[in-house]
C-alpha cells in the first residue's frame, strides 16, 4: 500500500510502561497501515495491546517509541495544542460505554463535536448520517430515553458527522445485545462501503469482527497475522491458533 493509501500508519511502535524487571511492552514494534475507505478491526486476547494501540494510533497516547501518521501528520511529533485541534477536526470515535452527553438531545449530541469547532454542519451530509442511523423519530429524545444501541447509535452518528479522516471504535458492541450489535455494525459498514469512511476497530467479537474488510491479530505487544475479508469462523479458527501458539518472549 503507497503512503497515499494510508489514512493511518503505525511505524515501529514501541509502548512501554514501568521499569527495570516489572517493564511492560505493551505494544513491541508494530507497524501496519489503515487504508482509507477501508473497515479494519484489531483483534487479539485480553492484554495484547488492542486498546494502547488504538490509544497511540488515535493520538491519544505517546508512544514511547516509532511514530503513528495521520495522512502525512507524525501525531508523535505534535505539539498537544495542535493534536487537540486534529482529534476533534480529523477523528471520530465510539466508545464501549457511548459517552453522550446526558443533558442535550439525541440531535444536540450528534452536531456536539461541530459546535464545539464552531463549525455549521453539511445539512446533505447530516441528513444522509442521521438517515442512515434510522432514528429520525428519535432526535429530541434525551440519551436516557433511548435504547443501548440506539444511543450507539447517536455515537456513531456523532463520529461521522465532521466527515473525518479515520473513526476509532473501542469495543463499540461490548455493552450490546446482538440484535443492537448487529444495527451499530451494520452503519459502521455502510459509513464504509457507501461513503468511504475510514473505520479501524477494536473487537472481542469474531461476528463483530466478519463486518470489516480486514483483521489484525495481536498478541503480546505484537501483530501476529492478518485476515482478510473475514467471516466469523475463519476469525474464530484464526483466534484458536493463535491461542494454542508458544507466547513469545520479547
Ligand atoms: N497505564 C498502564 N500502566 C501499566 N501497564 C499498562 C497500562 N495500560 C496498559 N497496560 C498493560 O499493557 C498491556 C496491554 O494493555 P491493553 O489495555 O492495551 O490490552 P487490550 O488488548 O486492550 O486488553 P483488553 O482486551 O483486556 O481490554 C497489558 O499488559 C496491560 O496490563
Amino acid at each position: 500500500m503507497g503512503v497515499a493509501d494510508a489514512a493511518v500508519r503505525a511505524v515501529g511502535v514501541w509502548k512501554r510502561y514501568g521499569g527495570g524487571q516489572t517493564q511492560v511492552n505493551a505494544l513491541a514494534d508494530v507497524s501496519a497501515d489503515f487504508g482509507k475507505g477501508r473497515f479494519t478491526a484489531i483483534m487479539g486476547p485480553s492484554g495484547s495491546g488492542k486498546s494502547t494501540l488504538l490509544h497511540c494510533l488515535a493520538g491519544l497516547d505517546k508512544p514511547s517509541d516509532g511514530s503513528v501518521f495521520l495522512g502525512d501528520v507524525d501525531l508523535t511529533k505534535v505539539p498537544e495544542k495542535q493534536l487537540t485541534h486534529l482529534r476533534r477536526d480529523r477523528i471520530g470515535f465510539v466508545f464501549q460505554a457511548f459517552n453522550l452527553v446526558p443533558t442535550l438531545t439525541a440531535l444536540e449530541n450528534i452536531t456536539l463535536p461541530l459546535d464545539l469547532a464552531g463549525r455549521k454542519p453539511d445539512q446533505d451530509w447530516l441528513t444522509t448520517v442521521i438517515d442512515t442511523i434510522g432514528l429520525t423519530d428519535r432526535l429530541s429524545h434525551k440519551p436516557s430515553e433511548l435504547s443501548g444501541g440506539q444511543q450507539q447509535r447517536v455515537a456513531c452518528a456523532r463520529a461521522l458527522v465532521s466527515r473525518p479522516d479515520v473513526v476509532f471504535a473501542d469495543e463499540p458492541t461490548g455493552n450490546l445485545d446482538s440484535r443492537s450489535s448487529a444495527d451499530v455494525l451494520d452503519f459502521l459498514h455502510r459509513s464504509v462501503r457507501d461513503f468511504g469512511q475510514t473505520v479501524v476497530m477494536v473487537t472481542h467479537d469474531p461476528s463483530a469482527a466478519s463486518y470489516s474488510d480486514r483483521v489484525l491479530f495481536l498478541a503480546d505487544g505484537t501483530l501476529q497475522s492478518e485476515l482478510i475479508d473475514p467471516t466469523a469462523e475463519s476469525v474464530l479458527d484464526t483466534m484458536k491458533k493463535l491461542d494454542s501458539a508458544p507466547a513469545e518472549q520479547h
